[in-house]
């Protein structure tokens, strides 16, 4: 016998631009936002009864009255008051989840109507809602760092396998994916954003490292220095490799110099950093 495990439903990657218009100076919002609603879902599942059913182009079309009505400002403020409608108004719907990918884009020169797409990381936040509670999760993705120098990496394990050769510096490159778990809301999310941001950063600068995961450590640990309301750090590190070329054949020296930037494979680190404290977690990681 066969019975329904967990299940949710709703609209993937909504994407929404809102704009607005002070006169000529205009600012824009790039969003895509991702809902997903579960509760008592068993007969639509189990006999095709509907009725508890909120169509998933329902919650589409709500992202886009939301935007118009509410604006948006932070899109932790957004995803709450998608979450919080949606487990609120519906009794066959115990849970939301909203999760807001923001796309930067800065002004193109003076002009105010005119803009280009930023090179900065995708801000993100996961919002969950019960009904009764709220959890929120922070973060950013495809924040692209890159070092110089400061990086080491020897004194590893070897078997027969191993041909690394040991490396007193390095080049020492990743992307960060980032998320951050908040005890309790913070009177700002936008200048928590760039608190966790910032401390990310000065920690991958200024940490002298023996291994990426020794970084991973440094920058979690900055961003609950940095964040008060911050209880536990997510990270995902690409160790985008780069690899000294051999220029010998050309009779040509490189003294850390010349690099091959290799795509594919690449180390990945990833750890989790939390206050020794923190409350459990609720489901706002999934
Ligand atoms: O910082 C690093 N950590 C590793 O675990 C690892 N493994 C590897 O081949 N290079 C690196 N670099």
């Amino acid at each position: 016998m066969a019975v329904l495990g967990p299940n949710r439903y709703g609209k993937a990657e909504t994407r929404v631009v809102r704009v607005t218009r002070h006169g000529d100076a205009h600012r824009i919002k790039d969003l895509t936002v991702s809902t997903s609603l579960s509760g008592d879902m068993a007969e639509v599942h189990l006999s095709g009864d509907n009725s508890a059913v909120l169509p998933t182009d329902t919650q589409k079309n709500t992202v886009f009255a939301f935007a118009k009505k509410h604006g948006v400002g932070a899109i932790e403020d957004f995803a709450l008051l998608l979450a919080r409608h949606f487990a609120d108004a519906r009794p066959a719907i115990h849970h939301a989840r909203v999760a807001v990918e923001e796309h930067a884009w800065e002004r193109n020169g003076a002009f105010g109507h005119s803009f280009v797409r930023s090179g900065r990381e995708v801000r993100t936040c996961v919002a969950h809602h019960d009904g009764t509670r709220s959890w929120m999760v922070s973060g950013l993705r495809d924040l692209v760092v890159l070092n110089t120098t400061n990086s080491e990496f020897w004194g590893f394990a070897r078997d027969e396998y191993t041909t690394l050769p040991e490396t007193r510096d390095r080049v020492l490159a990743t992307a960060v994916d980032a998320a951050w778990r908040h005890a309790e809301a913070p009177q700002d999310w936008d200048k928590t954003y760039e608190n966790a941001r910032g401390a990310l950063l000065a920690a991958f600068a200024d940490t002298y490292s023996l291994s990426l995961q020794q970084t991973l450590y440094a920058m979690g640990t900055r961003v609950l220095a940095e964040c008060p309301g911050v209880c536990e750090v997510r990270l995902s590190l690409p160790n985008k490799h780069h690899f000294l070329v051999d220029l010998a054949p050309f009779g040509l020296d490189n003294d850390g110099e010349v690099f091959f930037a290799a795509d594919r494979p690449y180390g990945l680190i990833e750890g989790t950093v939390l206050r020794e404290d923190a409350p459990a977690a609720g489901p706002a990681w999934e």
